[in-house]
Formats: C-alpha cells, sequence, structure tokens
C-alpha cells in the first residue's frame, strides 16, 4: 500500500509538466471567461490539443462536456470544471480483464522500436510478477542486436527468473519455439517474449510477428495470449502514429507507456486509448523496478488536476 501511495505521490511529480501545460490553461480559461460561448469552448480545444490529447479526442471530449453544459442547464464556466475532467476520464476504459493473463498459463509478446524502453519494462514485468509468486522466463526474441539480448539477460538475472537465448541474429521465430518447449517442460506460469519492431521495414516484422504468431498457436495453444506495445511518452503525437502502425501488423492487446516522469506529452495517455480503442495496461514513471505500474485512469485524472494531492495524506 505504501508503495502504491509512493508510486502516485511519483506520478503527480512526473505529470507536473503535463500539468503545467494543460490544466493552468484550463484554469485560466474557468476564470477568465464568464459566459459559456464559443470562445469559451474554442480555447479548452485549444489547449487539449496543445497538450497532446489529440484532434479526435478532443472533439469527443468537447462534444461531451457541450451536452452536458446543456442537459445539465449549467450557465458558470468554473462549473465546467469537474464535467471536463469527467469526460476525459471517461475517455479512459481498460475495459474488464485486463490483466487476465498474469494469473493465467500465458505468453505475453512484447513489440516496440529501439529505445522506448522495451528491454526495461520487460525487465520491470518479469520481476514483478516474480514478486506475485508467479514462474516467469523471458525469451530474446529480439536478435536483432547483441546489446538487447545481454540487456535482458541481466534484467533475468537481478529478477531471478530464466531467459531463453540465442546468438545475435538468429531467427526470432526459433527463440520462440526453444522459449515455449522450455516454459512447458518447466511449467513457467507466465513466457514474456521480447520481440522485434522495426517499423522501416513493415513487411518484414509483420512476416516475423506471424510466424511467431503461428508457433505460439501451434505449440502452446493452451497458453493465454497478451501482446503488448511498448510507447515513449515523451514522443507524443509520434506514439500515437507508432501504435497505428503496429496495430496495422498485430492484434495489440495493450499499451505500456514508458517515460511519464518529466515529460509534458502526458495527454498522450489519453489519446492512445480514445483514438485507439487500446488500453494503456502499464505506465513507467522511471527507472526502478517499482516505476512501472498498473494504469489506473482514475490515479491518473487525479495525478493530472492535482485533485490527488488530498489522497496521499
Ligand atoms: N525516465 C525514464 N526512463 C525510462 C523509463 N523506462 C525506460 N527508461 C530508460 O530508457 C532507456 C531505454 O530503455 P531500454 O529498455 O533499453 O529500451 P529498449 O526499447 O529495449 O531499447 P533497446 O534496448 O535500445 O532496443 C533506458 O535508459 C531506460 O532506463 C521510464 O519510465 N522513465
Amino acid at each position: 500500500m505504501g508503495e502504491k501511495k509512493g508510486f502516485f505521490s511519483r506520478l503527480v511529480k512526473g505529470l507536473s509538466k503535463t500539468r503545467e501545460s494543460i490544466v493552468s490553461g484550463i484554469d485560466s480559461i474557468f476564470s477568465g471567461f464568464s459566459s459559456i460561448d464559443e470562445d469559451f469552448y474554442e480555447e479548452i480545444e485549444e489547449t487539449l490539443i496543445m497538450g497532446d490529447l489529440g484532434i479526435h479526442t478532443t472533439e469527443k471530449i468537447i462534444e461531451d462536456l457541450r451536452a452536458r453544459v446543456k442537459e445539465e442547464h449549467i450557465k458558470d464556466p468554473s462549473a465546467c470544471k469537474q464535467l471536463l475532467i469527467d469526460s476525459i476520464r471517461s475517455q479512459m476504459d481498460l475495459g474488464e480483464n485486463a490483466y487476465q493473463f498474469e494469473n493465467r498459463t500465458s505468453v505475453v509478446l512484447v513489440i516496440g522500436v529501439n529505445g522506448v524502453g522495451k528491454t526495461t519494462s520487460i525487465g520491470k514485468l518479469a520481476g514483478q510478477m516474480k514478486e506475485m509468486g508467479r514462474s516467469v522466463l523471458l525469451a530474446a526474441a529480439d536478435t536483432f542486436r547483441a546489446a538487447a539480448i545481454e540487456q535482458l539477460t541481466e534484467w533475468a538475472n537481478r529478477s531471478g527468473v530464466g531467459i531463453i537465448a540465442q546468438k545475435e541474429g538468429s531467427d526470432p521465430a526459433a527463440v520462440i519455439y526453444d522459449a515455449v518447449q522450455a516454459a512447458k517442460a518447466r511449467k513457467t506460469d507466465v513466457l514474456i517474449c521480447d520481440t522485434a519492431g522495426r517499423l522501416h521495414n513493415k513487411k518484414n516484422l509483420m512476416e516475423e510477428l506471424r510466424k511467431i504468431n503461428r508457433i505460439i498457436e501451434k505449440e502452446y495453444p493452451e497458453a493465454y495470449k497478451e501482446t503488448l506495445v511498448v510507447l515513449d511518452g515523451t514522443t507524443g503525437q509520434n506514439a500515437l502514429a507508432q501504435a497505428r502502425q503496429f496495430q496495422e501488423v498485430a492484434d495489440i492487446t495493450g499499451i505500456i507507456l514508458t517515460k511519464m516522469d518529466g515529460t509534458a506529452k502526458g495527454g498522450i495517455a489519453v489519446a492512445i486509448q480514445s483514438e485507439l480503442g487500446i488500453p494503456v495496461k502499464y505506465i513507467g514513471i522511471g527507472e526502478k523496478i517499482d516505476d512501472l505500474q498498473k494504469f489506473n485512469a482514475d490515479e491518473f485524472v487525479n495525478a493530472l488536476f492535482g485533485a490527488g494531492q488530498k489522497q496521499e495524506d
């Protein structure tokens, strides 16, 4: 519980730049307008778009706000703040069973381009699941760079979990095949696979993922399948574009959004879920193992709008 509280206060701190860019702008709109008119809505719209919430998401939020203002006969702009927060919150929904893979025999494929924090996130996830009492095995199927294999091996050692790896340049599908056999033989609960994400060659990436999926389906049909894409939150709209491209080549079931500490582009968490319909399942706010946590929309909105400081007591 203490850890959770600690995470929340770090989230509040991490989102301070986003809060500055979105919330202070919004607050000045609420205090600067004496009536709710077109200019009022336009200024809110502009602030949300600048805050990386994305055009479509912003439109949905404004539409929702207009409807509720009308419905509830609101005349005072300052009374809109809570409505706006509620509307932003409603854009993010994990759906049921978001974390089923944690409690079942499962294979988790993790995709992401270089440098977004993929290896680190896998290491953190593995360590946390081990702590939960699950047996975990890693598969180093991002064989493109030796450094990636070494880095993953370090994380496996640090977390005390097994790893299946081959040398640099070997066939990722062969690594997955070996890892699946090992997971079955060892009765592993969760097999987490570090897979590639080179978007500049989409055809190859699609082929590679298809091959990997075929192996898992054939060799391990009883396993529950989860496909997570890791995105770097500091890249804002680029992260959204990346997610769209991955969506074209894989059935993505969730997002891990990293580096949300200190970015002004935190609004991207809302945009991703609302625009792509893919839930952000984990959020990263630093390099330590506990700096990756499950995404909680209420907590996120509270941290963003400052409403949460009260909860820290
Ligand atoms: N501040 C911050 N840094 C992070 C976070 N997640 C990862 N990083 C750092 O980002 C850098 C890149 O992370 P990696 O895990 O190496 O990234 P990768 O996507 O596996 O990239 P390659 O290993 O280059 O393929 C590392 O220095 C991490 O410590 C985060 O949530 N916040």
